[in-house]
This record gives C-alpha cells, structure tokens and sequence, in this order.
C-alpha cells in the first residue's frame, strides 16, 4: 500500500505546473484557454450549471432561440458573474471566444442531434494535429481471429438499429475483446476464412454468412433472390472508429466518475444515424486505463483521498496510463479497414493505433465533447467528472475543444 501520508505521485513527469496560475502553451488544435482550467472550475458551481451559451447549444429549460443568443453574443462574453448566463462544466464562453479555429460548425436543430467536427490529422508531421509523443508500439501486430459474430438489434436511437457484434481472440492475452459494427458492409476477414472440416451449418452459427439469418436458411453464401446480399456502402469517407476502453463503473452502475459511459452511447449513436456509412467501436477490455477494476476502485480511495487520477494510479505503481492499441490495430485490419475517422481526445491513441507500420491511417479526429458541455440530454454533472476531465485535459494532454459545442 502506498504511504498516504505522502501522496505525491513517484513520477515528477507527472506534476501539474507549480504555479497554478500557469497556462501551459498548446499547439493551434487546441481552444485558446486564457485562464486555467483548475481556475475555472473552481468559480464554477458544477451541480447547478445550465447552457445557455450557443456554441453549446441551445438551453433545453430557455425558451430563447439560438438566433436570441446569436445577437446576445457581445453579453455572453462577460465574466460568469456580470452575466445573465450560467455556464457548462469546465469552460464557459468568456474563455473560448468564438473566433477559436472550428468554430464554424452549423448549430444543430437539437443539442442532441450534434455531429462533432471532423479535424484533418497527419501523424507523420509533428504539427500534424496528434501531438508528438512517440507511442510504444510492438515491432509487429498481434494475431487476431473473429471467432463469432452475431446481429444485435438495439435500443439505440428508439429502436430498429442493428449492429454486428463480433468476438475476437488473440496472441495476446486470453481476454474477449470485441469489435462492434455498424452497417452492412464491413467484414472480418478471419471470421470469413473457410475453416478445416466446417459445414455450412458451422459457418451460419458461427456468423459467417452474408445478408440475414432466417428459419431454415442453410447456406452461408449470398442469398440475392432473397433481398439478402450483402448492401453496397452508403457513403464513400473513411469510415468513423471508436477505441473504447471497458469501463464498468461508467457504463454499466451509472458512475458520475467519469465520461466513459456516454462516450460508448455517443459513439453507438454517431454510427446509427441516417447517411453516417455506419462504424467500427473497438471494445478493448482494458478496464481502468488497463489496470483492472480492483485497482481502480483504489484510484477512486485515493482520489477521495485528494489525488487526481493520474496521482492515483502513479501512487498505486502502474503508470497514469497502461493501455496500448496494438489489439485495435490488428482488429481494425482484420475488418479491412485502412484509412479511418477516429472519434477521440486523446493524441496518444491516435498515433498507437497506426501500428508500427501505419497498417490504419487516422485521416481525421472527430472530438469527443463531453454532453453536458454542449447542453445534451444525458450529460454528466458532477464535482468528480468535472475533475477527471480537468486532469485529462492538463496531464494527460486531451485534446478538447472547449468551445466546440455545436
Ligand atoms: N485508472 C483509472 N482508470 C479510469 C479512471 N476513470 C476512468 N478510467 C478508465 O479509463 C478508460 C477510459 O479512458 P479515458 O482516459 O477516459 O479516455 P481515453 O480512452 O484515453 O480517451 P478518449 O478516446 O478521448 O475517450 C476506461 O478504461 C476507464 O475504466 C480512473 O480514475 N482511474
């Protein structure tokens, strides 16, 4: 057990700046943050936030339209105490002016039906928008094998979405990490791999058919009389990822902990949406940044004890972060996918997951904003979110656009 007594985290790496009141100088991709983050939290009352900001979308409780907001921009931009306006989790207006680059996204009809914006990354340049730590990346990909795929219909988006749920082994560990995918279009190549001896029967229960299942089918192949081939792509872009990492706190018992939960939904949604070409999210079983759910629950001890999350695990010895993407790479391969949109904050998992011979390539990050941030249904209020985000964004280098609510 870590000495309490002396919390500090082992690694200095890791220590936010001195003076609080230093603002770190971040690359053009970020939003402009002329105050510090830790700062604007703290004159923030998390628990009774509302938006009314329109770069956050409109306020679900003000019968103001955005166009009112439009025109009441020069107000918004006052201080959260000389203004009317209540302010979303970490930031407010006053801190991202909306002169900040990607700020030229269409407001939404409805906060909820917000499609984040699509930024242009290279990895191979260091200015190319995914910072420039050099990720960890074994000499080559891990062996994949799709050994079972099944249709899921959900509830997502009210119901009628169907998503293929596909279950993978590998070289790695024994562990059941999953691709979850979306659309009709996107195949396993070792689930489609004639295996020794099978029957057609075989190839049908473990789910490597094409088109739909129904009672008494018997081949594995096309059925085009039947409407049942294979549907040709919708859209012709890299197709959308998610590399989610298993979180069971956030997204199966409603923890308020952090924002894992409605990532996985905002993710599933994304896919699900009429004309998006559906997606990939790469479910890893990598719980707790990939120290386990046992040693996680101590980070929580600890951080009600006063430390963040990074300290926590430093304190607990793992690193802030044990995660690699080698298994997403190679799953993300096996599903014929090169060239991907890749919806994440986090600059370390769009280079890792390139692979050691950039076997994918991220042509564009698609941001993760938190809901409550843009005044979404479903947003996540609470004094611990606001600080895992907050030590996310200052340790670990997210990349959020604090501004980019519409
Ligand atoms: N050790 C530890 N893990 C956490 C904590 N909170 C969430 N996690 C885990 O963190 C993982 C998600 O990582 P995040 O850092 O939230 O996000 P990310 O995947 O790096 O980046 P995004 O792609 O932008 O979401 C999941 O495995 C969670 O279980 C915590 O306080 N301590």
């Amino acid at each position: 057990m870590p000495n309490l007594e002396n919390a500090a985290p082992s690694n200095p790496a890791w220590y936010p700046p001195e003076d609080d009141d230093v603002v770190p100088q971040l690359p053009p991709f970020y939003s402009p943050r002329p105050i510090p983050v830790s700062r604007a939290i703290s004159e923030l009352d998390l628990n009774s936030l509302h938006i009314t900001h329109p770069a956050f979308g409109q306020d679900p409780r003000s019968s103001n339209s955005h166009a009112d907001h439009d025109s009441d921009h020069e107000s918004s931009l006052q201080s959260p105490l000389e203004s009317d306006h209540e302010l979303p989790g970490l930031v407010s207006p006053q801190f991202t002016p909306p002169s900040t680059p990607g700020n030229g996204t269409q407001t939404p009809s409805h906060p909820h039906q917000h499609i984040p914006r699509s930024v242009p990354v290279d990895s191979s340049i260091p200015s190319g928008g995914c910072g420039t730590k050099k990720p960890q990346l074994l000499p080559q990909l891990p062996d994949v094998n799709c050994v079972v795929r099944a249709r899921i219909p959900t509830t997502i988006g009210g119901s009628g979405t169907e998503m293929f749920l596909h279950l993978y082994q590998n070289s790695e560990d024994n562990k059941e990490h999953l691709a979850i995918v979306f659309g009709n279009t996107i195949r396993s190549k070792s689930l489609d791999r004639v295996r020794e001896g099978e029957t057609e029967m075989d190839r049908l229960i473990r789910g490597a058919y094409t088109g739909r299942l129904y009672p008494g089918r018997t081949s594995s192949k096309a059925d085009s009389a039947n409407g049942n081939g294979a549907r040709a792509a919708e859209r012709n872009d890299p197709p959308l990822v998610r590399i989610h990492s298993e979180c069971y706190t956030g997204e199966t018992v409603w923890s308020a902990r952090c924002d894992c939960g409605e990532q996985l939904d905002e993710a599933a949604r994304l896919m699900s949406l009429p004309g998006s070409g559906g997606g990939v999210i790469i479910y890893l079983r990598q719980e707790g940044r990939g120290i386990g759910l046992g040693e996680k629950l101590k980070a929580y001890n600890l951080q009600d004890l006063g430390n963040d999350t990074v300290e926590a695990n430093l304190l607990l010895r793992h690193p802030a972060d044990a995660r690699s993407y080698g298994l997403a790479t190679a799953m993300l391969a096996d599903l014929g996918l090169q060239d991907i949109r890749l919806l994440t904050n986090n600059p370390d998992k769009v280079r890792a997951v390139e692979g050691p011979n950039r076997e994918i390539v991220v042509k564009e990050r698609v941001a993760m904003i938190p809901l409550a941030w843009r005044g979404a249904k479903g947003g996540i209020r609470s004094q611990e979110v606001g600080g895992y985000l907050k030590t996310k964004i200052e340790k670990m280098g997210h990349m959020l656009q604090m501004n980019e609510g519409s």
